[in-house]
């Protein structure tokens, strides 16, 4: 479970949000709406560990987790807009770098985890292909696969469709809904009402839930 309690965060003196107290539950999806420039992605780097909030904190599944913008590690998978790639790695070793070199996992649970990623999300025929080969829906499902390598509690997305179409769209869709039922925590930022609704998670407004 993920719960955020009184979380602040002000660029200078431009407040961004005051006070946001969110709960997510195990399993569930909550699709989060609002205006362009009104503090989603800040919010998402915040809960990343990217960028640190002023006050406030957040705990997922019992544990605190540091709001200095400081913390690295597996507990909050976010996969960002322009997915953040390796484009060096093929998509395989894409997958495969953080649980070898974080988690610090035996090469061949490594190797047995990325095959079950790759089977999941559809990807076996791109295993050794490079970012630069790969659509857009595949590239978000390779970003969703290096995110759940880690296993991590939470698993935030950033406007996982813009760019994509119907099908890649519905793909994302069936991926979130095969999540929920492994039980994993998603938080979804999107302007895509529809794909909202096709989620069907609790909607959270940032224009209207957050004060200001
Ligand atoms: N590093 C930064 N320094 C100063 N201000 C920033 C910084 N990053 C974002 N902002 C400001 O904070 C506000 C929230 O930005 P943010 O990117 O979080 O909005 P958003 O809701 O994700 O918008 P969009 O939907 O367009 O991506 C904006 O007014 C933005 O200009």
């Amino acid at each position: 479970m993920l719960e955020i309690k009184n979380l602040s965060k002000r660029y200078d003196d431009r407040v961004v949000f005051k006070n946001l107290n969110l709960t997510v539950a195990d399993g569930e999806i909550l699709t989060i709406i609002g205006p362009s420039g009104i503090g989603k992605t800040t919010f998402l780097r915040i809960l990343a560990g990217l960028t640190p909030a002023d006050s406030g904190s957040i705990t997922l599944d019992g544990k605190p987790l540091a709001i200095d913008g400081t913390r690295s590690g597996a507990d909050v998978g976010v996969i960002f807009q322009d997915f953040n790639l390796f484009p060096q790695y093929s998509v395989a070793e894409n997958i495969e770098l953080a649980p070898k070199l974080v988690a610090k996992k035996s090469a061949q649970a490594v190797t047995q985890e990325t095959e079950r990623l790759l089977n999941d999300m559809d990807l076996q025929a791109q295993r050794d292909q490079y970012p630069f080969q790969l659509s857009g829906g595949q590239k978000q499902r390779v970003a969703i696969a290096r995110a759940l390598a880690m296993q991590p509690g939470l698993l935030a997305y950033d406007e996982p469709t813009s760019g994509l179409d119907a099908a890649s769209t519905q793909r994302v869709t069936d991926v979130t809904k095969d999540l929920q039922q492994r039980g994993v925590t998603q938080l979804i930022v999107t302007h895509d009402l529809p794909f909202a609704e096709a989620v069907q998670g609790r909607h959270f407004d940032f224009a209207t839930d957050v004060e200001r």
